[in-house]
């Protein structure tokens, strides 16, 4: 119903590779979603997709219900990608004016400034003269020129300082709490989590996991909870729960690998089993990350 956007199998082949394979997901208003992978996960690939520059192989974008090339998706749409190109002559001040001519109800010209911190002498200097910094400034101008319902960024924080992110991520919680949909694909679980309010996490071209950014978590750090027990009891009863991951017994204590340790415990205390010292670990989520990123193969 209030879906804006819908991916439907959607397969992108380069060659004999598959950049993208066979992925689907749809998105609702006012969700801040962030497509989260590794190098090569094909991130930019989908995003592409998404916004009608690459054509899906097989399968199916909708954007507001209607293919992305549509032109009244376009006005809906506001994006900064990666690279930003600018046009040349113009002053910073003019090509957002002619940006903002070309669409029906724009943003106001203050609330651009405002929100994207460009100054008075921004505005003034030529584009082309612009410093990399100020040239993402006036990319995500450009991006919310057109006042967007939805608004697609590619790898918004490169190169940005510290202080340009934190503000970026502020502006963007403004315009999610304004009720605009937004999309952003990045390298950092960190940024993730700390933006979005769900993660699509993408590795090898497919949706590793979807949840929010708490489940993500749970799903890719080890957690495990521990306990000592009577040599003589059973544990055969555990170890048809489909919560545990692994189950073993080292020295006195017997060690379970889980996702849900809330579900472990309950189990342990409804199965009466005795269980003392019962302790709960978590495995550190970067590095568990990084290991389920970094296993990433150059699919072909
Ligand atoms: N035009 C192309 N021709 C051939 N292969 C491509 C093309 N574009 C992307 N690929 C391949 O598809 C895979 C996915 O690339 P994609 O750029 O979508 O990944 P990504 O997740 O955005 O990575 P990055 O974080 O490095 O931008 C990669 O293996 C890449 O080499």
């Amino acid at each position: 119903m209030n879906e804006i956007l819908t991916v439907t199998n959607v397969t992108k082949s380069f060659h004999r590779k598959k950049a993208v394979n066979d992925v689907s997901f749809s998105i609702t208003k006012g969700e801040v979603v962030a497509i989260l992978g590794p190098n090569g996960a094909g991130k930019t690939t989908t995003i592409s997709m998404i916004l009608g520059l690459l054509k899906p192989t097989s399968g199916e974008v909708r954007l507001f219900n209607l293919p992305p090339q549509e032109k009244q998706v376009r006005e809906k749409i506001g994006t900064m990608l990666q690279e930003v190109s600018v046009m040349q002559g113009l002053r910073v001040g003019e090509v957002l004016e002619l940006i903002r001519s070309y669409y029906p109800q724009p943003l106001a010209m203050e609330e651009l400034i405002e929100l994207t911190g460009l100054t008075e002498q921004d505005l003034r200097t030529r584009a082309e003269k612009l410093s990399g910094g100020q040239k993402r400034r006036l990319s995500f101008a450009l991006a919310l020129a057109g006042n967007p319902e939805l608004i697609i960024f590619d790898e918004p924080t490169v190169g940005m300082d510290i202080h340009a992110r934190k503000r970026f991520w502020q502006t963007v919680r403004t315009l999610a709490e304004e009720g605009k949909t937004i999309i952003f694909s990045t390298h950092y679980l960190q940024e993730a989590d700390d933006a979005a309010d769900r993660i699509l996490l993408f590795k090898d071209g497919a949706i590793a996991a979807d949840g929010t950014p708490a489940q993500i978590k749970a799903s890719i750090s080890k957690q495990s909870v521990s306990f000592i027990v009577d040599p003589e009891i059973s544990l055969e009863k555990l170890y048809l729960n489909i919560e545990i991951h692994d189950i073993f017994r080292k020295n006195n204590r017997v060690y379970i690998h889980t996702e849900n340790t809330d579900r472990i415990l309950e189990l342990l205390f409804q199965e009466k089993i005795g269980a003392r010292d019962i302790q709960i670990e978590r495995g550190k989520l970067e590095e568990a990350f990084e290991q389920l990123t970094s296993e990433t193969k150059d699919a072909i």
